[in-house]
This record gives structure tokens, C-alpha cells and sequence, in this order.
């Protein structure tokens, strides 16, 4: 980490311990950290999730406020790992000093991938006549059995966007696609739960879904015509799925009225 990084961002006492790789900042949010770092027995490559006080806050409020949050985080995330949903292992956590560390997912968030893929399409989305969508449409579905995986456990992410699923590549899958099939290629791992929450009622599910949607919408309008594939793959993904379906309608309704009143 260069001088003046560490200056303005100062690592959390974890990561200042001897480690065979120092660490580095991946990305600074606006409530926390990301280090991709080693974890400290097996050295294993892990991202170290870190919520630093705020100054401005009152510090009883802020101690109490950053420990509910990062072990409300790493709570989901454990409940998600053991029951079979692709998610982020957890390694460790010291809630109190505001981080936990977790696997560390190798590739590339979804969002990435899409663009790739999309490349120099034009800006209606319009595929060329020669163009097999296949890949990217396989895509779509493994976002929507990753989503219904997720709801199945009775936990809603809160913030479902291309950018906070990660593509990981196949490993066990060697693979003769073309150079453009595998920038869309992998397992669909679903991170950041900092605003995860559970519930089973098909209203919270959907809305879920209905965030996914305006979000997937405004970040690949080229692609926004495919979303339906990952409603199409959610449907049969849980017992219930069928009715968050529904449910979305109306959620769709309330946020057109919402938006035409401004
Ligand atoms: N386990 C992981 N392995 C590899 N990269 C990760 C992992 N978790 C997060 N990242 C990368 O770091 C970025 C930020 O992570 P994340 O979204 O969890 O933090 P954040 O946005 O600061 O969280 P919050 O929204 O809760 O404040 C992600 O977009 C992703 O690129």
C-alpha cells in the first residue's frame, strides 16, 4: 500500500500484522473498506471488509452501530454459506474493531462481464443477425437460480445489482468458447450484504427483484430486453417464487405512479 494511501485510508490493527502479502485497497465506499489481504494462519488470499468510525458520529452510537452491521453481515453471509447459497465464506470476524474477512472470489463482478460482452453493440441493444445470444442468456439464468437460491433461505440482499455479483470462473468446466462467450462465463457469487435483511413475505422478495430490475435497466439498457430470462429462471427456483412474481406487478405499478408524481 503506498505512504500516502495508508495516510488517508489507516488500516485497521488486523492488517498490520506480518502477512505474506501486504495488503491492498480494492475499493472505498462510502460506509466501508475493501483489502484483498492473506488470511493470517492458512494464507489463503481473502478480502478483508473493514468499517472504520465516523468521526462525526457520537462514538457510543458509532461503536455499537458498526458491530450490529458488520456481525449482522457476517451473520447472513454464514446463514447463506450453509445452506448452499454461492456466497462468501467467512473466516473470521472481530465485530467490535469493525471488520470481517472473507474468501476472497476470484474474477469479476457480472456487471464487467456484461459490458464485455456487449462491447460496440449499438445503443439500441440490437444484436447482429449472425450474433448466438446463448451465453449471455445462460447468463441471465444463473442470475435469476442465484437469486432464487438466495430468496429460498429467506434472506433479501437489499442491494441487488450486476456489481455486487461476482462471475467466478469454472474451473472444473475447461472451456472452448470464444474469447466474447467467456467474458460472460462462471458461477454467479452474490456479495455485499451490508444491507441484507430476512424475510420470507413475497413483498420484500420483490422487491428485491424490482431493485435488480431498475438496476440491471439503467447500468446495460443494450441488454435490458433480457431481463425476462431471469424472471423465467427465478419462477421454478423455490416454492414460492411463482407469487413474488405476481407480487412484482404491483411493485412495478407503485414505482411508475411514484415516479410520474415525481
Ligand atoms: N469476497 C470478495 N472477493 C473479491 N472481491 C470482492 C469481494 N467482496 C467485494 N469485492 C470487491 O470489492 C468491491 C466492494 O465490495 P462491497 O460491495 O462488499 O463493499 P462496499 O460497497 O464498501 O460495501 P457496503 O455497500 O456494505 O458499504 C466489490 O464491488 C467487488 O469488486
Amino acid at each position: 500500500m503506498a505512504a500516502t494511501e495508508e495516510q488517508q485510508f489507516p488500516l485497521p490493527k488486523i492488517l498490520t500484522y506480518p502477512a505474506s502479502a501486504p495488503p491492498s485497497l480494492i475499493a472505498q465506499g462510502a460506509e466501508g473498506r475493501l483489502y484483498k489481504t492473506t488470511h493470517l494462519e492458512s494464507g489463503l488470499p481473502c478480502a478483508l471488509k473493514y468499517r472504520p468510525s465516523k468521526p462525526y458520529r457520537h462514538p457510543i452510537l458509532d461503536a455499537r452501530l458498526t458491530k450490529a452491521r458488520i456481525a449482522a453481515e457476517a451473520k447472513v453471509l454464514d446463514r447463506c454459506y450453509r445452506e448452499g447459497v454461492r456466497v462468501p465464506a467467512v473466516y473470521a470476524l472481530d465485530a467490535a474493531a469493525g471488520w470481517v474477512m472473507i474468501e476472497w472470489v476470484d474474477g469479476k463482478p457480472v456487471r464487467q462481464g456484461i459490458n464485455d460482452w456487449l462491447g460496440e453493440r449499438p445503443e439500441d441493444g440490437t444484436p447482429a443477425a449472425s450474433e448466438d445470444e446463448t451465453p449471455l442468456v445462460d447468463l441471465m439464468k444463473r442470475i435469476g437460480e442465484a437469486v432464487g437460491n438466495l430468496h429460498r433461505t429467506g434472506v433479501i440482499h437489499g442491494d441487488l445489482t450486476t456489481s455486487n455479483m461476482m462471475l467466478k470462473p469454472w474451473a472444473s468446466r475447461p472451456s472452448n468458447a470464444g474469447d466474447k462467450a467467456k467474458a460472460v462465463e462462471g458461477d454467479i457469487v452474490l456479495i455485499d450484504f451490508g444491507l441484507a435483511t430476512q424475510s420470507s413475505s413475497d413483498e420484500d422478495r420483490a422487491v428485491d427483484l424490482y431493485v435488480l430490475e431498475r438496476a440491471f435497466a439503467s447500468t446495460h439498457p443494450r441488454a435490458e430486453r433480457l431481463f425476462c430470462h431471469v424472471l423465467d429462471s427465478y419462477k421454478p427456483s423455490y416454492k414460492k417464487a411463482p407469487s413474488v412474481i405476481i407480487k412484482l406487478e404491483d411493485v412495478r405499478m407503485r414505482g411508475r405512479k411514484k415516479s410520474m408524481l415525481g
